[in-house]
């Protein structure tokens, strides 16, 4: 079944991981609509005279409109942190992804927004991400 998703990853806060944004975002077209492909772009580093405004209206109109917020935390940003924060204000299916690392920790105002009924989940991952996106757009 196809779904409309978006997925978020840090501009702002940084672009180290920025192919790899890439490469889960190919991995999400298999299950439906990725709405926020240009969190990948390149282009997007030069361009960040963009209206904010713009933004940040666009991309909550996108979120109500998802299914599933997927989102990338290992590099910090404040924009996904409060993606994740809207989106479980809104019930939405939340899966977050993070990269182990010695001397980081993925904050507690996300991994401790699991259970008790939280539509979040979170997930600590190294090569197994297929497995891990094909068993939560199955649990949808
Ligand atoms: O130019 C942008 N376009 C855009 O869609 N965003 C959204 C999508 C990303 O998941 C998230 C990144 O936030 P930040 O820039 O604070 O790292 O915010 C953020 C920016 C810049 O803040």
């Amino acid at each position: 079944m196809s779904r409309n998703i978006y997925f978020a990853g840090s501009i702002r806060g940084g672009r180290d991981d920025r192919e790899l944004y890439h490469r889960i975002i190919q991995q999400l077209k298999q299950y439906g609509q990725v709405f926020t492909e240009h969190v990948a772009d390149p282009a997007l580093e030069k361009d960040l005279n963009t209206d904010d405004k713009e933004i940040h209206d666009r991309d909550m109109e996108w979120l109500h409109k998802s299914d599933a917020l997927v989102a990338e935390c290992t590099q910090t940003s404040l924009g996904v942190g409060y993606e994740i924060g809207r989106a479980v204000a809104l019930n939405k299916k939340i899966l977050c992804l993070y990269r182990p690392q010695t001397g980081k920790r993925l904050s507690a105002m996300i991994r401790g927004a699991e259970g008790d009924g939280s539509p979040l989940i979170c997930k600590d991952y190294k090569e197994e991400l297929p497995e891990i996106l094909k068993t939560f757009f199955a649990s949808l």
